[in-house]
């Protein structure tokens, strides 16, 4: 596995592999990875026979006050990861690499599905990953690009960003992956203490408890997000929110809606988890 730095480097590498007639898949990471992480370098492989995996804690994507620094950065064992799972090139390019005028100016937004579920609690955010995408997938220019479904409404946002900007790459959602107990892997799940981390599992379960609701009939969906998130607080969360969304819209679900989301983004101790399910109900 090759380790690349520079933006120079890695357009070279994918000029190379195009001229060999290779296939590309890109997997963008904040790095600090876990099973969730290989999965995804994975589900790249199945599509394509050269995979890179970029490794960058965007500073773009952080609000004041957030974790931008504490982020864990953990290159090496990363790397070796990244080696044993048969990467060809991983990329952990440096900040001026990635914003080589200093502060940025020009931005990629992607209007209204950035307004709810995280995009209401940190303003900027979507804005930050899809630039900071924009940039990626121009600098690798991969056939496919692969997400993971745990930050569902990342993957609805790039999707839409890729469509309209017209990028020629396929994007592929995988689905979340979990710890034996429900929870969804996360680099930020190693700052639960051990009390709050026996904890944790109970967002996937007030989730699932949800959507056993929903599927049973309830379609009051805004006293049904309030019952949880009433709930989830007795069990020690701090709740961003919880929603019932349209899939697509990610707007708040109608009792017509069929497609739909539950999310939640709850801090327990020191990190905010998220977690979703999605579920389809039969034509009324
Ligand atoms: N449990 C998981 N299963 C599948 N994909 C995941 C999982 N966790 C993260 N991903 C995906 O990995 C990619 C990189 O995410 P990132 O590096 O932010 O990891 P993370 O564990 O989600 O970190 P954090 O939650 O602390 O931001 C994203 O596409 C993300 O959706
Ligand atoms: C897609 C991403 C790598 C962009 O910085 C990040 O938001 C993430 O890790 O999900
Ligand atoms: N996986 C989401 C990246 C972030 O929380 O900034």
């Amino acid at each position: 596995m090759e380790q690349l730095h520079g933006v120079a480097e890695v357009r070279e590498r994918v000029a190379q592999w195009r001229h060999e007639g290779h296939t590309i898949g890109l997997v963008p990471t904040m790095g600090n990875l876990h099973d969730g992480h290989l999965s995804l370098v994975r589900e790249a492989r199945r599509h394509c026979d050269r995979v890179v995996v970029s490794i960058f804690v965007n500073p773009t994507q952080f609000g004041p006050g957030e974790d931008f620094d504490a982020y864990p950065r953990t290159l090496d064992a990363d790397a070796a990861r990244l080696r044993e799972a048969g990467v060809e090139v991983l990329f952990a390019p440096t900040v001026e690499a990635m914003y080589p005028l200093g502060a940025n100016r020009t931005w990629v937004d992607v209007d209204a599905l950035g307004d709810y579920l995280c995009g209401a609690d940190r303003p900027g955010h979507f804005r930050g990953v899809a630039t900071v995408v924009s940039k990626l997938f121009n600098i690798v220019q991969p056939d496919v690009a692969v997400f993971g479904e745990k930050d569902f409404q990342q993957l609805a946002i790039l999707r839409r960003m890729a469509a309209e900007l017209l990028f020629p790459i396929r994007l592929i959602g995988a689905p979340t992956a979990r710890e034996a107990d429900g929870l969804a892997m996360s680099s930020r799940n190693g700052f639960l203490t051990e009390t709050e981390r026996a904890r944790a599992p109970l967002l996937q379960q007030h989730l699932q408890d949800a959507r056993r609701a929903v599927e049973q009939g309830e379609r009051d969906y805004r006293a049904l997000e309030k019952r949880i998130a009433v709930s989830l607080a007795e069990h020690g969360f701090d709740v961003d929110y919880v929603t019932v969304a349209n899939a697509t819209t990610l707007a708040p679900a109608a009792s017509e809606d069929r497609e739909l989301v539950i999310a939640a983004a709850a801090r327990l101790g020191r990190p905010r988890l998220i977690d979703n399910l999605t579920l389809s109900l039969p034509a009324a």
